[in-house]
């Protein structure tokens, strides 16, 4: 555990950037820092690895304070991840990878197979290895700076924004590949992000703070969104904040009805018998692997359901996937479907059922109720190079070589 306790940060031109903060960073997960800009959160980072110096309070590592042991030690077991991932350039891949083991003293060969099975575990193709980091996507980068984080093998992983500068969509994909990484590793992650919703998604505990360094609340996601502290927080949240929080609740137990379900080579006789039991407004065709269609529309409605066109079916949408996503997930595949129901599937993609939005509602209300109530619970180049030369001897030297050749 990372024990935060009291901390200030005044530098020396009088700017208080933390104060007095207080947070207990639990062993094996994630802790999302989130704020405003300026509000103290990488100040708060670089306090914990000792790139910045706090002036007041203490921070205890497994019970131990972080001045107990040479700094370098402390940060050797610490990785330390940054935005634009701060790679050495004239180093390949698999060798800025491979820094810290070698750093460690393990042979090269070692290193490098360290840093092969990282590339794998990261997500990188192994055909990468020897390109140079101007050869790789921003996305690709990124995840090579989580792979050197991780190289040694550090306990606690600290990451400073390390998904602002790529792209929406890669950044989601780079979002869900730590939250499986960290499945599979149960390392200690302090993240900082200024985007609540990064927060909200990746965080198992979230630290709000506020301008001047200070707390405004410190609690799951859930109960963020559930019970804000204060107006600010409320404010930080933003809007649909009891729709977001939906994604907190599962599907298990949504009620589901196989009634208007159908395959495409039923008989006639037996969709006009579905057409007069179901609850629904149209029938579901599925394939004969009992994948979906489509609804049968209101045109076969019409002729009583005898008649299955699948060209004239309406889209049945994206389909959620019933007990693994979230009643969020539900309730949006249903208000997107043109006939107001969602499709539930299995992890295979085969309909397991069907429910409408009032049934979702439903689940909702007692989802709200068993919970307690709906209430409730670029820096220039230079400061890149000195924040890099920081964290590791070997980045500063890599920086040092890279000045002198511009
Ligand atoms: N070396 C420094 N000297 C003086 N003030 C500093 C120094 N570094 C940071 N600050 C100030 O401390 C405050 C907190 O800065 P910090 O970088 O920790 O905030 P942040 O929340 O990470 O911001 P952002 O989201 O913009 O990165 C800011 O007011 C900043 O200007």
């Amino acid at each position: 555990m990372i024990q935060i306790d009291s901390v200030t940060k005044r530098y020396p031109d009088g700017t208080v950037a933390v104060d007095e903060l207080s947070l207990e960073i639990p062993d094996g997960s994630i802790t999302v820092l989130v704020g405003p800009s300026g509000c103290g959160k990488t100040t708060t980072l670089r306090m914990i690895n000792r790139m910045v110096e706090l002036t007041g309070g203490r921070i205890l590592l497994d019970g131990a304070d972080i001045h107990a042991q040479p700094v370098n030690a402390l940060r050797r077991s610490m990785g330390y991840v940054i935005q634009n991932a701060g790679l050495f350039q004239h180093r390949t891949i698999v060798d800025n990878i491979a820094t810290v083991p070698r750093m460690l003293g393990w042979d090269r060969d070692r290193a490098r197979k360290r840093a092969r099975d990282l590339m794998d575990r990261v997500g990188l193709d192994a055909s990468l290895a020897k390109r140079y980091p101007y050869q790789l996507s921003g996305g690709q980068q990124q995840r090579v700076g989580v792979a050197r984080a991780l190289a040694a093998d550090p306990p606690v992983l600290l990451m400073d924004e390390p998904f602002s500068a790529v792209d929406p969509i890669v950044r989601k994909v780079l979002q869900a590949e730590l939250l499986r990484i960290q499945a599979e590793l149960g390392k200690t992650i302090v993240f900082v992000t200024h985007d609540i919703d990064e927060a909200i998604k990746l965080g198992d505990m979230v630290a709000v703070l506020r301008t001047g360094g200070k707390l405004a609340q410190y609690a799951p996601p859930d109960e963020l969104l559930s019970a804000p502290a204060d107006a600010f927080v409320e404010d930080f949240l933003g809007t649909d904040r009891g729709i977001r929080r939906l994604s907190f609740f599962t599907s298990a137990g949504l009620e589901l009805t196989t009634a208007p379900i159908i395959a495409v080579d039923s008989s006639a006789a037996q969709v006009a018998e579905r057409t007069k039991a179901s609850g629904a407004p149209y029938l579901l065709l599925t394939d004969t692997d009992g994948k979906p269609l489509g609804w049968t529309g209101p045109a076969a409605a019409a002729k009583g359901g005898a008649a299955l066109s699948v060209a004239e079916l309406l889209p049945h949408g994206r389909p959620f996937v019933f007990g693994k996503e979230s009643l969020r997930d539900a309730l949006d595949c249903a208000v997107l479907s043109p006939t107001g129901w969602a499709v539930a599937v299995d992890d295979g993609g085969r309909v397991v059922g069907v429910t409408s939005q009032t049934t979702i509602a439903e689940a909702i209300r007692g989802a709200h109720a068993e919970r307690g109530a709906a209430g409730s619970p670029s820096a220039s180049a230079k400061a890149a190079a000195a924040e890099a030369a920081a964290v590791d001897p070997a980045i500063a030297e890599s920086k040092a070589a890279e000045s002198k050749a511009v």
